[in-house]
């Protein structure tokens, strides 16, 4: 999709700079989201996951989605929006391992990592650790499953790289993660989430209300009819538009009790096993918060 793309590091002092997630599954949200017909000064600034959780963090975008796990690292800064996540309860589709070898056994090897993603890395350590009491060697590596295979036994991408290395994988076997995590647990999983940072809320409360509204509008207006992001998908990306369909439907994007619950057990396991330094509680933005 195309905006008006601001950059990270010298966005406009008194503008708002939203990150947009670089990938198919955050389309919904942003698809009938227009900054310029919410009133606010806003710029935005597409980037895969784990570089706008870093831009969150320093302060170069104040809002937008970012990887769950992000949020539960700097929950003390950010607040929630309510209603927004990517989520699923069951497969994802594009959050998948490759495998060289039985899962068991390259639980024993090397597996590598996508340096674009921070919740389902941390997803999977969390389920070799609690399910496979496994703790295999780890490689962060760019999002380049051939690279990736020569030096691992097993490899973990996300969004449109795993959506496009699954389309051409024709010797690996594929783990869906989203699977793994519900059929361990019975939980969903989400792994992107809305974050605000106080800081704006602070002093831009009534144009974060209005972007909350704006993200909620374009949500429902990609519910109701997927059918132009499903065209946009196939002609951007590729694949069928059946293919896209089914994606869609599988995606969930409330942020309701069951996501929370699912999400809340992620934040329990991941700081049992000392990959959060804390334990993570909900703050979520609400209408009548002004700082
Ligand atoms: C569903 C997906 O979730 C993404 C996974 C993320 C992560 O692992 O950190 C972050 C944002 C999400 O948009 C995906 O990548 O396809």
């Amino acid at each position: 999709m195309n905006y008006q793309r601001g950059t990270m590091n010298n966005h406009h002092p008194d503008a708002i700079a939203i990150g947009v997630i670089d990938y198919a599954n955050v389309w919904p949200l942003f698809y009938h989201f227009h900054p310029t017909g919410v009133a606010a000064d806003i710029e935005m600034i597409p980037a895969v996951p784990s570089s706008l959780n870093a831009a969150m963090r320093e302060g170069g975008i104040d809002m937008g989605p970012i990887s769950a796990f992000a949020y539960g690292e700097s929950s003390d800064q950010y607040s929630l929006f309510p209603n927004l996540s990517v989520s699923a309860h069951g497969p994802v589709q594009s959050i998948l391992l490759f495998l060289k070898k039985p899962l068991l056994e390259a639980l024993k090897g090397t597996v590598a990592l996508t340096t674009t993603s921070a919740t389902s890395v941390n997803l999977f350590k969390i389920i070799a650790a609690k399910f496979y009491h496994a703790e295999p060697e780890y490689v962060n590596m760019d999002p380049n499953l051939d690279k990736m295979m020569e030096a691992a036994d097993a490899a973990l991408l996300i969004g449109d790289h795993a959506i496009r290395a699954s389309w051409s994988n024709t010797i690996y076997e594929v783990l869906d993660m989203g699977e793994l995590w519900r059929q361990w647990t019975g939980h969903w999983m989400t792994f992107a989430v809305w974050a605000v940072r106080n800081e704006a809320i602070r002093k831009h409360p009534a144009d974060i209300r209005r972007i909350v509204k704006a993200f909620e509008t374009s949500k429902q207006l990609s519910l109701k009819d997927p059918e132009p992001l499903v065209q946009e998908a196939v002609r951007t990306i590729g694949g069928t538009g059946d293919y896209w369909r089914h994606y869609f439907s599988r995606l969930h994007y409330d942020f309701d009790r069951p996501q929370q619950e699912g999400l809340q057990l992620y934040f329990q396991y991941a700081y049992e096993l000392g990959l959060l330094d804390h334990k993570v509680r909900f703050e979520l933005w609400s209408e009548n918060m002004v700082g």
